[in-house]
C-alpha cells in the first residue's frame, strides 16, 4: 500500500488522579482515557524524503509538529531509508487536554507502519509511542483504558460508545508543564474515583458515571484562571454531567442525546462566540 488516509481520534479524561512529582520530574497518574469521534485527518505516503502538509487548520509546520518526530523516529527505528509524505487536516482544538498532537504522532506512527508493509510490531510502535509523550501509547492502543505510570502502563476497559458530547473549549490555553506545577502547590487531593469508572462502565451506569467524574487539575486551574471558573459556570446551568478534559482547556459535557447536545452548543455558542463548540460522541 502506497497512501493511506486514518482518523486521528481526540481523548478524554473521565477521571484524572495526578500523584507524587517523581524523581524523572513527571507526575504519577491514575486516568480512565475515552477515545471521542473528533478527529484529524492524516494522509500518509511512501516518498524519499520527509514532508508535511497543514491541509486544514492551524497546527506547527515541520520539524515543531509531533508527527514528524514520529516519522523520523519510525524511520529510523525500521531502518528504512526512505521517507514519507503527511497530508494533516486539523480539526482537534488545541492545546486543548485532548490529546491532538498525542493522536496525530500515534496516527503517524500506525500508518508509516501499513504503508511500508508493517516492518515494526505492535510492541515496537509502543515503546516509540512512549518515547514521543505520556499520551502518545493510550492514542495507538485506542478505545478505553485505564491509564496509569505516566500513561504508559494501560489496562483495557470498557468503552461506552456513543455517548453524546459537547465540547467547549474558552478562549484561553494551559500550558501542560505548568499545571502539574500547580498540583504540586496545593495541599488539597480529591479521592481517587477511578475504580468506580471502571464500574460505571462496565454497569453502563450513566448516575454513577457522573459521580465518578474526576479532574485533579480543575482544584488547582479554576481559582487561577478566570476564564476556565467561568466556562464551569455557563455548564453547570444545563444540569448535565460535564468536566474539564486533561490539562484543559477544553471541558466535555455529557447531554441525553444529540439532539439535546446540539441544543446545548448552539446555546453556549451563541452566548460565548469566542469558544469553541463541537457536538460529538464517545468511540
Ligand atoms: C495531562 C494529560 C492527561 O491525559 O493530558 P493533556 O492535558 O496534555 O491532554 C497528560 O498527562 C499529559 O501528557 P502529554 O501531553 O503527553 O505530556 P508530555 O508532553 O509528555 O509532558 C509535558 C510536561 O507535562 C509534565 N508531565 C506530563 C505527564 C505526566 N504524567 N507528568 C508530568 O509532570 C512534565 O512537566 C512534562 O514535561
Ligand atoms: N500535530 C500536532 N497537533 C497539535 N499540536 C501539536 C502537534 N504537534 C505538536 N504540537 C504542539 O503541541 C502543543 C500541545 O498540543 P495538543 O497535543 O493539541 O495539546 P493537548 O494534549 O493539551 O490537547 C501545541 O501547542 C503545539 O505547539
Amino acid at each position: 500500500m502506497s497512501s493511506i488516509t486514518v482518523a486521528a481520534h481526540a481523548k478524554i479524561n473521565l477521571t484524572l488522579y495526578v500523584g507524587n512529582k517523581r524523581s524523572d520530574g513527571y507526575h504519577d497518574i491514575d486516568s480512565i482515557m475515552h477515545q471521542i469521534v473528533l478527529s484529524d485527518e492524516i494522509t500518509v505516503s511512501a516518498d524519499d524524503s520527509l514532508r508535511l502538509t497543514v491541509a486544514e487548520g492551524t497546527a506547527p509546520a515541520g520539524e515543531d509538529n509531533l508527527m514528524w518526530t514520529a516519522a523520523r523516529r519510525f524511520l529510523d527505528a525500521a531502518s528504512l531509508t526512505k521517507g514519507l509524505s503527511m497530508i494533516l487536516k486539523k480539526r482537534i482544538p488545541s492545546p486543548a487536554g485532548m490529546g491532538g498532537g498525542s493522536a496525530d504522532a500515534a496516527a503517524v506512527l500506525l500508518a508509516a507502519n501499513e504503508v511500508y508493509d508493517h516492518p515494526l510490531s505492535q510492541d515496537e510502535l509502543l515503546s516509540l509511542a512512549a518515547g514521543l509523550g505520556a499520551d502518545v501509547p493510550f492514542c495507538l492502543a485506542g478505545g478505553c483504558a485505564r491509564c496509569q505510570g505516566i500513561g504508559e502502563k494501560m489496562t483495557p476497559v470498557t468503552p461506552w460508545h456513543g455517548l453524546p458530547l459537547v465540547i467547549v473549549r474558552p478562549d484561553i490555553s494551559v500550558s501542560t508543564g505548568a499545571a502539574y506545577a500547580q498540583i504540586d502547590a496545593s495541599s488539597h487531593k480529591r479521592p481517587d474515583t477511578t475504580e468506580q469508572m471502571v464500574q460505571a462502565l462496565e454497569e453502563k451506569n450513566i448516575s454513577l458515571l457522573s459521580a465518578s467524574l474526576m479532574n485533579h487539575f480543575e482544584e488547582g486551574l479554576f481559582p487561577q484562571e478566570d476564564e476556565l471558573a467561568r466556562t464551569s459556570e455557563a455548564l453547570s446551568r444545563f444540569g448535565r454531567p460535564f468536566q474539564m478534559t486533561g490539562s484543559g482547556s477544553a471541558f466535555f459535557l455529557i447531554a441525553d442525546d444529540l439532539k439535546e447536545a446540539r441544543h446545548i452548543a448552539e446555546t453556549i455558542s451563541r452566548e460565548h462566540s469566542a469558544w469553541y463548540t463541537a457536538v460529538t460522541e464517545t468511540l
